[in-house]
């Protein structure tokens, strides 16, 4: 995923009950005062919950976002922003996944749903 390499998502787990991937805080990824921008934090959950649901994917099929909503519980301005997804429902059209966001202190930042359209392959 070009995009995620560009902003700096780094994948430290991926199995397909649970994926973890983190971002660290970056000036050039911030909105204003110093603030990691939602599109960033998005970019994580999206990232992390998009290998999840691929893990989750019958054999030969591919998928896309088709819907995603956030919840920004707090503020993130230094350290390591961490994600976890999991596997909410693996359907045979689509894959529902959940990214919970957190701070190096444990603190949740945010919470992710996306839903995952199964594209072609073995829908079973
Ligand atoms: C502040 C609030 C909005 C409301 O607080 P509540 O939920 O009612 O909870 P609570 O009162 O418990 O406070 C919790 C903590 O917040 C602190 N705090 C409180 N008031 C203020 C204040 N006025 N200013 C600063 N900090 C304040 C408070 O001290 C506490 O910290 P502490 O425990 O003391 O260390 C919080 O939910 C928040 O920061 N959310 C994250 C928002 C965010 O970062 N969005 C992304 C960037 S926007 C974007 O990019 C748009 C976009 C989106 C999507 C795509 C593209 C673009």
């Amino acid at each position: 995923m070009p995009f995620a390499r560009t902003t700096g998502v780094q994948l430290a787990e991926a199995d397909a009950s649970l994926v973890r991937g983190s971002l660290a805080w970056a000036p050039e990824l911030c909105t204003a005062m110093g603030v990691l921008h939602g599109g960033a934090l998005m970019t994580l959950a999206d990232s992390v919950g998009a290998v999840c649901a691929f893990l989750n994917l019958p054999p030969g099929a591919t998928t896309s976002t088709v819907e995603s909503k956030t919840n920004f519980f707090r503020a993130v301005r230094s350290g390591t922003l961490h994600a976890v997804a999991r596997p909410l429902h693996t359907g045979g059209s689509i894959v529902v996944v959940q990214t919970e966001l957190s701070d190096d202190d444990g603190r949740a930042v945010g919470m992710t749903v996306q839903s995952q359209a199964v594209r072609g392959g073995d829908r079973g």
